[in-house]
């Protein structure tokens, strides 16, 4: 595990899009494992910034993301689905085929999760996955829990991960209670991972991550026994270090 601080999440992120950017130039037909929520925004500008300036084609990239939540459709403006458009697929040359996301409102999401982890296997494996990390050290949405899933799966968000989330809807109400998300194992078999974390609120984790243990509790730190991660943090998140 390598640990990377920069200033400010503007240095981070262009660090972060530097190693996509890499990857893509390395192999353009890259499987890119995606994020949503606020830390990976930036770095999302940057490679449109980078694809605008033609020093990378998205034509050829395939990518796949972590989760959605149970219950919103596609064009809903919370579903992480819509998130992705707004915030990178509109504004690349990427084939809108080569992006996937879990279906929240699948009709049956036992099958759609099956589907969806032989689709990370056809596609021969996630080359690179983007990370964040939720403030109680969940990756994807696999909460802190007793156990903790390997494969593609329905779960229950926890009160403080919609207490989290909440600030994206009009009320705490709307904030849906489950959500599909990739397992450890599917995470975990990624090639190579990036993790992003700023600010204080996730000094906690990045500390987390020097245990000399693993901890079902708290999911980020199964990374540890990953031979391929960079940690990419600001000061502020690396503050309890
Ligand atoms: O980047 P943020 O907004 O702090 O979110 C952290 C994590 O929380 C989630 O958005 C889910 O709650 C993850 O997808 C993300 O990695």
């Amino acid at each position: 595990m390598r640990f990377h601080v920069f200033e400010s999440p503007k240095e981070a992120s262009a660090f972060a899009s530097n190693i996509i950017a890499e990857q893509i130039k390395q192999k353009e037909d890259t499987v890119l494992g995606l994020a949503t929520g606020s830390t990976p925004i930036e770095t999302y500008q940057n490679l449109a910034e980078k694809n605008k300036n033609n020093e990378i084609s998205f034509k050829k990239v395939r990518t796949v993301n972590l989760d959605e939540y149970v219950g919103l459709s596609g064009d809903h403006d919370q579903s992480y689905r819509y998130f992705m458009n707004t915030n990178l697929f509109d504004h690349i040359d990427i084939n809108k085929e080569n992006t996937h996301v879990p279906l929240g409102d699948a009709e049956d999401l036992e099958k759609m999760c099956e589907e969806y982890e032989k689709l990370i296997q056809d596609l021969g494996g996630i080359d690179l996955q983007v990370l964040g990390i939720g403030n109680n050290g969940h990756i994807g949405f696999n909460e802190p829990d007793i156990k903790l899933y390997n494969e593609t799966h329905v779960t229950d968000l926890t009160e403080s991960t919609i207490e989290a989330n909440k600030r994206f809807f009009e009320s705490k109400d709307e904030v849906p209670r489950q959500a599909v998300t990739m397992g450890m194992a599917s995470i975990l078999r990624a090639k190579h991972i990036i993790v992003l974390a700023f600010g204080t609120s996730k000094a906690d984790m990045v500390k987390r991550l020097k245990d000399a243990y693993l901890d079902p509790q708290c999911p980020v730190t199964f990374l540890k026994i990953h031979e391929n991660v960079d940690i990419i943090f600001d000061k502020d998140a690396g503050s309890k270090l």
